[in-house]
């Protein structure tokens, strides 16, 4: 793996052990023809999220697929319902179980519409998601910087831009040391689309 953008000194000290990455697993006229496509079809819904003692609006539009179809409530009160599979979905995740050995049975799409959308800094630590879960996420369009943070230490930053058609496995001890998050950007930006694969107990 070559992760050339964590830069010099600050490189080593990133464990590497804890990202896998893929700058052009998809090539450019997949990635472009998966993004139109979801974006014309996918269920994107904004939903809310608790804040202290506010209830907010997501900054980002959300949809789920999987093996099952299914409604669940998750920690926040929002009720989530999973789609069964489309076809050009699973068989993207048929296509890096195949290739990396890992195994998934869900996908969680954020779409950002614009420079304005994000994720919080948050870990992706839940009972369902097991122990040290593997996520493999695929970025489609819009190159956006994806940060890390330390948990218990939040000086010890790093980031790398995920552009078009890029894969990044997390996987270790990754989520149990480390937050991230996609900030928001002062900069004018057009759509991404991100792809999280994920292997979840009781889909
Ligand atoms: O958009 C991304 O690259 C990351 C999304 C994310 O962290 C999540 O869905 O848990
Ligand atoms: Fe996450």
């Amino acid at each position: 793996m070559q992760l050339s953008l964590f830069d010099a000194e600050e490189f080593y000290e990133f464990p590497k052990d804890l990202l896998e990455y893929r700058e052009n697993f998809l090539s450019r006229e997949e990635a472009d023809g998966l993004k139109d496509h979801l974006l014309k079809t996918a269920t994107w819904e904004q939903r809310t999220q608790k804040m202290y003692d506010k209830t907010v609006l997501t900054p980002r539009l959300t949809a789920w697929y999987g093996d099952q179809n299914k409604s669940y409530e998750s920690a926040d009160n929002n009720t989530s319902s999973t789609n069964l599979w489309i076809p050009e979905l699973l068989s993207l995740k048929e296509r890096i179980e195949k290739e990396f050995g890992y195994r998934f049975n869900g996908v969680l799409l954020n779409l950002y519409r614009d420079n304005n959308d994000s994720v919080a800094w948050h870990r992706d630590k839940e009972n369902r998601y097991g122990k040290r879960p593997v996520i493999a996420s695929i970025s489609l369009g819009q190159t956006r910087n994806f940060d890390f943070r330390k948990r218990d230490h939040h000086q010890s930053k790093y980031g790398l831009p995920l552009p078009n058609g890029s894969l990044l496995i997390m996987k270790g001890d990754l989520q149990e040391n480390w937050e991230h998050r996609i900030a928001k950007s002062t900069v004018r930006m057009k759509e991404r689309i991100n792809l999280t694969f994920r292997l979840i107990s009781e889909l």
